[in-house]
């Protein structure tokens, strides 16, 4: 079976489940979004696919993998990587400068090698690319700390996407950035590689129905219902328990 493959997972804290039967798919090209009220468990979620927990049961596989027993940094090696789960900004360094170390992470290359690697034509070309594709060019020379909080979020997702994964879990990418930068955020997705699975996990109703083309709502730990936006918008029992006013 390709891509991530979820399976009656299950994760209990003492008494409290927090993850109740979830089985889901998520395929290469897919942007799925998982909602749901304050506590339902989406953190956890998305925990429990990274490796920062491990289930209580269930099975996780990737292309067909087993990936239970992979830890954090494995399961980014096999191609599934989170935001903020990765991305530490070095705030001193250039926007280029951030990008380079995370390549230079992903092909294990210690930081000795950083004057060496900062002349392979290779690695550069491939940093030129992220900043492209993430519209930071105008910014590159300059330190992170000097860029908007929106700013520093494409920074992110740029270097997490220069691991190459093929499962990208965006976790509330549009947090603290002020409206008025959101369509940074939105644009960003938007432009995504085509055959990246992606989940987003998002409060920001707008956003999640700009960019998702599926959605899953999950309450106390279990998916309630998954459909297409238009589906999800016009589910009275996802109005009630979730959307309510956000979304009239
Ligand atoms: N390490 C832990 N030990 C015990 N309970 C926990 C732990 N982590 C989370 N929980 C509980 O699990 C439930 C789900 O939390 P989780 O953070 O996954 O929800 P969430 O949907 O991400 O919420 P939010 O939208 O507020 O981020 C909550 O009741 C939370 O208190």
């Amino acid at each position: 079976m390709k891509g991530l493959q979820v399976t009656g997972l299950n994760k209990a804290f003492g008494g409290l489940v927090v993850a109740r039967d979830i089985t889901l798919s998520l395929q290469p090209g897919d942007r799925t979004a998982l909602i749901g009220p304050n506590g339902a468990g989406k953190t956890t979620f998305s925990n429990l696919i990274t490796g920062i927990l491990k289930p209580s049961s269930g099975e996780i596989t990737l292309d067909g993998r087993d990936i239970r027993r992979l830890g954090e940094a494995q399961r980014v090696k096999a191609g599934i990587a989170k935001t903020f789960q990765i991305t530490t900004l070095f705030r001193q360094l250039t926007v280029r400068e951030n990008i380079r170390l995370a390549l230079l992470e992903r092909e294990g290359r210690a930081l000795r090698f950083w004057h060496r690697a900062d002349r392979d034509p290779g690695v550069e070309a491939e940093i030129e690319a992220q900043l492209a594709a993430f519209r930071l060019v105008p910014l590159a020379d300059k330190p992170v700390a000097d860029l908007a909080y929106g700013q520093q979020r494409l920074v992110e997702m740029a270097m997490t996407l220069a691991l190459k994964p093929r499962v990208l879990i965006l976790d509330e990418p549009a947090a603290g950035v002020p409206s008025s930068d959101s369509p940074l955020i939105t644009d960003a997705i938007e432009a995504l590689p085509k055959d990246l699975a992606v989940l987003i996990i998002e409060h920001d109703m707008k956003l999640v129905f700009k960019v998702a083309r599926s959605i899953i709502v999950l309450v106390q730990g279990a998916i309630l219902t998954q459909g297409t936006p238009a589906e999800i918008a016009a589910d009275t029992r996802v109005r009630d328990l979730y959307l309510g006013a956000h979304h009239a």
